[in-house]
């Protein structure tokens, strides 16, 4: 008789050592193959995809444990497919809500012949956007435009802060007490936008309002394991601030496991990082940003909050989220521990003890953070005025 053949992967793989977890290091790292190659390291890995070496065995189906309910609202989008994709395979995850303007029918029909348990369903046009909510216990918003070659992702707040008002506003109506993840650009304002809303609607809880900022941490692991020779699935870099231009921090010298970096590798890294989404966006000459890492990431991120609703004890990402951490910045991207509720804790001692190089440079982005920050604020604030004019 056939036999059903499960295996889990993690989308950031390994748990990190204890000593690594008891800094607040995050659960995992990298994706990773056994040296033998023939299975997956799959010590507390949740995701779900079928073992390479089940090829021998007939894979039935995949089935899940968890029951959470996750709606992606722009899931039609370059982002959205593959994050689509990558959340079926989940088994932490039963039912997968797919909104978008358009085009959400083929997707749909597309991803329910995968034999994975969570049930897929699409919703398109506004009419449908309450029932794509029904019930979520994560949002997760990759809705709004993408930049173009020559464009700061600042110039996406004309279409994208109406889009992201529009859905939170949705969401507060119709998912209270979801977690929000934001992916939409720009994520240092959208994230302001979309607290305003809820604060507007009474259903503001800062604990379960993310901005995604996980690709910057996946780009950091990335390029500091290639700079240094070390193994992907060991580095773990923080990155803190925003997600736009020198907002972005990678702090090199919190960097684990501890690596000793000469000046010119902290200039070259940390510019590369803060770039890393226009060398994409100038690779695609047009054609988007970032979609296929930025999925990865979505589904890393997703992972880890679906993880810390289940009463995991030890899961941390980097996120950006309401905090006192830094007293002039009421949102900054900082490391946090994820729980049953959302943040348990953001963690701030990351920012004691930096090298001259990353205070000066947390110094230099205030001005730029806060700016953006304001300027989400108030747009909320003139759309009320505007609407009771
Ligand atoms: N946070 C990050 O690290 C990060 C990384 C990459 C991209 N992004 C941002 O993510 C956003 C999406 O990027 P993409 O490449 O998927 O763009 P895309 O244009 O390929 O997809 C966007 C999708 O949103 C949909 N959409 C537009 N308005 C909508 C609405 N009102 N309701 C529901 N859906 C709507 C579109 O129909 C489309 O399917 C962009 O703003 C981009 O800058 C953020
Ligand atoms: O760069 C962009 O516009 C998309 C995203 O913010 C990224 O970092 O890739």
């Amino acid at each position: 008789m056939a036999v059903a053949a499960i295996a889990t992967l993690s989308f950031a793989s390994v748990p990190c050592r204890k000593q690594q977890l008891r800094h607040g290091a995050s659960t995992f790292n990298a994706q990773q193959f056994s040296a033998s190659g023939s299975h997956w390291h799959s010590a507390n890995l949740k995701w779900g995809v079928p073992r390479p070496r089940a090829a021998k065995r007939v894979i039935v189906a995949q089935t899940g444990t968890g029951s959470h309910k996750v709606a992606i609202l722009g899931a039609a989008g370059g982002i959205g497919q593959p994050l689509s994709l990558l959340v079926k395979m989940s088994p932490l995850v039963s039912a997968l809500h797919l909104y978008d303007i358009a085009n959400v029918k083929g997707i749909t029909a597309d991803l329910s012949h995968c034999n994975t348990s969570a049930q897929v369903a699409g919703f398109t046009g506004k009419d449908e956007l309450a029932g794509s909510l029904a019930g979520a216990d994560v949002v997760v918003i990759p809705a709004g435009v993408p930049r173009k070659p020559g464009m700061t992702r600042d110039d996406l707040f004309g279409i994208n802060a109406g889009i992201v008002k529009e859905l939170v506003e949705a969401v507060a109506d119709h998912a209270p007490g979801a977690l929000i993840h934001v992916i939409s650009n720009p994520v240092n304002s959208t994230v302001p936008i979309a607290a305003e809303v809820l604060k507007q609607k009474g259903a503001y809880d800062p604990r379960k309002l993310f901005g995604v900022t996980t690709l910057d941490v996946v780009r950091a692991n990335a390029f500091v394991a290639a700079r240094k020779g070390l193994p992907l699935a060991d580095v773990d870099v923080p990155v803190v601030g925003g997600h736009a231009r020198s907002t972005i921090l990678p702090l090199l010298s919190k960097a684990r496991p501890k690596a000793a970096f000469t000046d010119e590798e902290v200039e070259e890294l940390t510019t590369r990082i803060q770039n890393a989404g226009t060398e994409v966006v100038e690779a695609k000459a047009g054609a988007g940003s970032a979609t296929l890492s930025m999925a990865y990431a979505a589904a890393r991120f997703l992972e880890a909050s679906l993880r810390g609703l289940d009463g995991d004890d030890d899961v941390y990402e980097c996120a950006y989220v309401q905090s006192q951490v830094v007293p002039e910045l009421p949102f900054f991207a900082s490391r946090v521990k994820l729980g049953r509720e959302g943040i348990e804790e953001v963690v701030g001692s990351e920012l004691r003890g930096l090298s001259e190089y990353e205070a000066r440079a947390l110094e230099a982005l205030k001005p730029q953070l806060k700016a953006s920050i304001d300027k989400g604020v108030a747009y909320v604030q003139q759309q009320q005025e505007a609407a009771l004019n």
